[in-house]
Parts: C-alpha cells; structure tokens; sequence
C-alpha cells in the first residue's frame, strides 16, 4: 500500500517525494506507539544520527491528482478536513479565475506528492515548511464553482441548472456569511499539519483574486485508531456512513458524477460532480439525555454496531416492513435512516462523505459541535433536495440538530496530466 494511490478512479504511479527520500519522520513508524508516548509528553529530539526509515502507511499515502474525477471524492475519509470559500476580488474576472485555477492545481498537485510548493521566499508560492517532514498523507484538494463564479466571470451560459439555489427549508437557521461563494476547495489529510500547510498554501495562492469569505476545519477518526477499518462514528456515536453508495454499485457512476453527452454547454462539467455542504450542529446536551434505546429508535439502527433495527448486522438491509410484537414497525416511522433510504425517496441517493467539527463552546456552554456534511451526487435535484424535503417534514433526528450554513457547488470532473481543473470551462 506504502506510496500508493488509495483512489481507484485517481490511480497512477506513485511518485518517490523529496520529502519522503529526506524524511525522519520513518522513525515514527518504526518506533510507532514508543514514540507516540514519549513525543507526546516531551516532544521529540533524536540524540543520536539516526537512519532514515520508511514512513508508516498514514504518512506515505499518495492520492493522484490527475484522474478522470477530482480526488477528495471517493478518497476514504481523511482524518483532518478544512473547507474554504472565496469570492472573487473586485475587478477579477474569468482571466484572473483562470489563472488562479492554474495556480492552485499546481500546488494541489505539488502538495499531493508530497512536494513543497514553489516559489521565491516573498511570493506567494514559498513553502512555509509546516509540512517538511510529512510524506502525501493521502492529501487531497478539490475545487468548485458557485452560482456567483457564472456571472463574476461572465460565463453564465455555462452555468447548470443543478446550480439553482437550494430552496428554503424550514428547519434552516442559515447565516449567509458563513454560506455559499464564488470558489470552494475542500482539503483533506490524514496528518493534520499536512492539511493545514494546503489551507495556508491555497489560502496565499489567491492573492488579490479572490477573498476568503468564509472557512471551517473538520476531522474524522484516525487512521489505525480502531482494531479494525470500520464505518466512522460521528459526534453524536452514531456509525455514519453505512448506507451510502457502494463505488462496485452498478449505478454508483451515475448517482454520483455528471455523465458526458449533455447540453454542450455544459459540457465541461462531464466527469465532475455537485457537493452539498452543510455545516450542522448537533445539541449535543439535549441528544446525550436520552437514552441508547430512544437515540436508536430517532435513527432506526443500533448505536453500538450500525445494524438496523429490524435485525441483522450492519450491512444487513432495512427492513422496512417488519413489526414488533405490538404491530407497530421496528424501524420506527420517523427513524432518520426511513425517511431518507432511497426506497422512500424515489431513488434519490447521494454520497455522504462529511467531517466532523468542534468550534469550542458557546457563551451557553453548550458545545459548537457538528457535522460539516458533504454530499455528492450527479444532480442535487435528484439527490439532496428531495431528501432533505422529506426529513424536514418530519425526521425524529430534528430536534437535535440545526442546519447553520449551506453551500451548492458545481465540482469539475479531474484534469488530465498537463490540464488545471476548470480548464475545459475558463478556456472554453
Ligand atoms: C439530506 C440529507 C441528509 C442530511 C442533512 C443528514 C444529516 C444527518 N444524518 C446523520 C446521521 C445518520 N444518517 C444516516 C443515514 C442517512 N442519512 C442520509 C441523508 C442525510 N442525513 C441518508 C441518505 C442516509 C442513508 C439512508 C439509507 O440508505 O439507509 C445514518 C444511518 C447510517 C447510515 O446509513 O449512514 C445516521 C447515523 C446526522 C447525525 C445528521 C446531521 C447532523
Ligand atoms: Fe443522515
């Protein structure tokens, strides 16, 4: 696995980094636990020359940047996440978005082998060196457009339709200024400071062109935390993830990513996909008090291992139909997992692929704790949109959650060697 893609659609051969060939960072996976002890408590100093070793499977992980999708999509969840949103400057254009996204590839695509970036030491483009010693650590960078992009950029014959704005939900509590935006780019690592680095590199990259108009950082479990790979759990202990799309699916293709043969002028979006991003929050205090069995029936699957309530284990289907002995459904009518499993929303289905966040705690003690949920489709309009319509009329998991921004992004299918991302629509 060492150095070696873990996108199947992203596949190529991995590249020896300069990081990797200087690295001492190997000696953390040669010692593994035995440093993880003693750097935690003391930091780490080598006291004597010690040889350079193979860095562990976290660290050496390399996902391609190249491919027919962009990687940050099937890639297996990554342990650290930020998302970051931009608009574009006043007085930039489809010129400067071009060659913004001609920057940015070519960091992205540096950063992910394992390089540091390039650059004279008052650009832009100088490494700041926080990741040095870190090998890829299955670093990925995606990017899309907003609605906004079009029409900045005066490209709005180009705009799909899947970009149309969400409609209102009434469970919503949005704050626009944390919603949205011109450019979106999600970055995700297995090493944190390896994912902060592409933030802080992405972030010089805009320069003048474009402004951060908003920005939010996730995580997941770690690599090699559990005896086994397993779902993830989520802030609330639920395992997320279970139902998702399948990459062996027979449909998978289609659910997730635009197919070609479409309107021309939309065309560039052929290979690429639409993210959904929501920041929610949990209540966390309101969820805790109750208790497993009631917080098992609000999701309508065992807390422990993920199985459905009608029995069977955790990839066992829903049984939607079953009775407990007093006749009413196992899964309850209400159960989150009911309301949203495709079999009740006429197909629609998407890729949920979310980070989990803790913003510290509120002014009322509460924690300022969630889900950065990202979804994936062909078409919110047949993924999202009607699913959430569906779980906001009436999804037991409500009362214990509050949607807090949203954003809709259009994300270009991956570039060929040579290409940057967006190509195919800034020079079209
Ligand atoms: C509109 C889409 C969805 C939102 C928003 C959403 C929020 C949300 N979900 C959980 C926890 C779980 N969700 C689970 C399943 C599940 N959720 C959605 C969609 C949304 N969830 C779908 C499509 C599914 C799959 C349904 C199916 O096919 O069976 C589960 C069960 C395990 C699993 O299948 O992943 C959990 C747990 C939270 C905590 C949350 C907001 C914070
Ligand atoms: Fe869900």
């Amino acid at each position: 696995m060492s150095g070696k893609s873990k996108n199947s659609d992203t596949s190529n051969t991995p590249a020896l980094s300069r990081r990797r060939l200087l690295s001492t960072a190997g000696a953390a996976g040669a010692t593994g636990l035995v440093l993880g002890a003693a750097g935690g408590a003391t930091g780490y100093a080598a006291t004597r020359d010690e040889a350079p070793a193979a860095l562990t499977t976290v660290g050496s992980t390399e996902v391609m940047f190249h491919g027919k999708h962009q990687p940050g999509i099937t890639t297996p969840l990554q342990a650290s996440g930020h998302l970051i949103a931009f608009d574009l400057a006043p007085g930039a254009g489809r010129k400067q978005a071009a060659a913004l996204m001609r920057r940015w590839s070519a960091v992205a695509q540096r950063l992910m082998s394992g390089e540091p970036t390039e650059g004279a030491a008052d650009g832009p483009g100088h490494d700041t060196g926080v990741a040095l010693d870190a090998g890829p650590s299955s670093l990925t960078v995606t990017f899309g457009f907003g609605a906004t992009f079009f029409e900045r950029t005066g490209l709005t014959a180009h705009r799909p339709p899947g970009l149309d704005p969400l409609p209102p939900f009434s469970s919503d509590h949005l704050d626009a200024g944390r919603s949205n935006g011109d450019l979106w780019v999600q970055i995700g690592a297995d090493d944190a400071l390896v994912a902060f680095h592409a933030l802080r590199a992405v972030q010089k990259e805009a320069a003048s062109t474009a402004t951060v108009r908003w920005q939010m950082n996730g995580f997941n479990r770690t690599p090699g935390a559990t005896a086994k790979p397993m779902t993830a759990r989520n802030l609330m202990g639920q395992i997320d993830g279970t139902g998702n799309p399948k990459p062996t699916d027979d449909d998978f293709a289609t659910r997730v990513f635009v197919p070609g043969g479409q309107d021309p002028a939309y065309d560039w979006l052929t290979g690429g996909s639409y993210a959904v991003v929501r920041r929610i929050r949990m209540l966390l205090d309101d969820w805790e008090k109750l208790p497993v069995e009631r917080q098992e029936r609000v999701i309508g699957r065992r807390k422990a291992d993920g199985a459905p309530l009608s029995g069977g284990t955790e990839t066992t289907a829903m049984d939607l139909d079953k009775a407990g002995p007093d006749g009413k459904p196992l899964i309850p009518d209400n159960a989150h997992a009911r309301i949203s499993s495709p079999e009740r929303n006429s197909g629609a289905a998407m890729l949920r692929r979310p980070f989990s966040y803790h913003d510290g705690i509120s002014r009322d003690g509460t924690p300022d704790a969630g889900l950065l949920f990202i979804c994936w489709q062909a078409d919110p309009l047949r993924g999202f949109v009607p699913v959430q319509r569906k779980l906001d009329r009436g999804d037991a998991l409500s009362p214990f959650i509050r949607h807090e921004a949203s954003g809709l992004f259009a994300v270009p299918g991956g570039a060929a060697a040579g290409e940057y991302v967006g190509q195919r629509l800034l020079e079209s």
